[in-house]
């Protein structure tokens, strides 16, 4: 696996999302510090593993580097220019750059649309190539994943849970991003599959030198494709280091409980 090759495409500073909530006491509203003071970074050609247990922030932490939730403080930086300023040219060139791969690739893809304009969508929206340029970038895309071009013409629903997912993989990468971020992206799948899936991701990062952002609650699962590791607990990031170092020698105690606790590669 590759380190970290080239400056940051997203970097966050000290960035916190709080929620307000109205359970903290009797009659007094309280704070649910979702996230709470992160730093990080992520460069193309590096795969970073953000792990750490159910309720830790890790979802919250992705809804931020993929630009669908403003932190309550700290800064977002693409590119090096905070990116809560952008303007729409640099919206469009951020959500060009910066895709996401959901859990359940069941509710992420419209069960009406055939694969062929699931995979066509982003290329219309923004403004990219005719007709018979995208109908070759969708067979490009297709044999990228592994699926046949035949997949083109059904639906999500006449495919298997394997394959929804290869799709939902595939339409990421339709706009040739920089970042990728994967949010417990075999965590839905059958186990019989998402060995197959965790590969995929692992050579298309290296076959495409893109960047991954990997989260899970599963640290096997974690390790297994990551080179970087980011262990969160309650909206921080309690231990960070190359994935070898973490797993090998973990410093925090939480990392060595979730060590400790870790159930067999892949069959959480
Ligand atoms: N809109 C919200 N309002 C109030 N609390 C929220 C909101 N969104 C998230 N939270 C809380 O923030 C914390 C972090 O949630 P988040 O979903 O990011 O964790 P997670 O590690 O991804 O968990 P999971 O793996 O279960 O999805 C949780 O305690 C959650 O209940």
């Amino acid at each position: 696996m590759s380190a970290s090759t080239g400056s940051p495409v997203i970097e966050l500073r000290d960035v916190k999302v709080h929620h307000r909530t109205r359970t903290g006491g009797l009659f007094r509203p309280g704070t649910v510090k979702a996230v709470n003071g992160v730093d990080f970074t992520i460069s193309r050609g590096e795969t970073v593993g953000i792990v750490g247990e159910s309720g830790c922030g890790k979802s919250t932490l992705a809804s931020v580097l993929v630009g669908l939730q403003a932190p309550t403080s700290g800064q977002v930086l693409f590119h090096g220019k905070p990116a809560i300023k952008r303007n729409a040219a640099m919206r469009k060139e951020f959500g060009r750059s910066v895709s996401v791969v959901f859990q359940d690739p069941a509710t992420a893809l419209n069960p009406r649309m055939t694969i062929q304009d699931i995979l066509t969508d982003p290329l219309q929206v923004h403004g990219i190539g005719n007709a018979a340029s995208r109908a070759a970038k969708v067979r490009e895309l297709l044999a990228l994943v592994g699926l046949p071009a035949s997949a083109a013409e059904v639906t999500p629903s006449q495919v298997s849970g394997g394959q929804r997912q290869r799709v939902a993989i595939a339409r990421a990468l339709a706009l040739d991003p920089d970042i990728i971020v994967a949010d417990e992206p075999t965590s839905a799948l059958d186990v019989s599959v998402r060995a197959q899936v965790l590969n995929l991701l692992s050579d298309l990062k290296t076959q495409l030198d893109l960047g991954m952002v990997f989260i899970s609650h599963d640290i096997q699962t974690v390790r297994y494709v990551s080179d970087r590791i980011c262990v969160m607990y309650f909206g921080e990031i309690v231990e960070e280091g190359p994935a070898a170092q973490v797993f090998d020698n973990p410093t925090n105690d939480y990392t060595r409980k979730l060590l400790g606790a870790a159930p067999s590669l892949l069959h959480t």
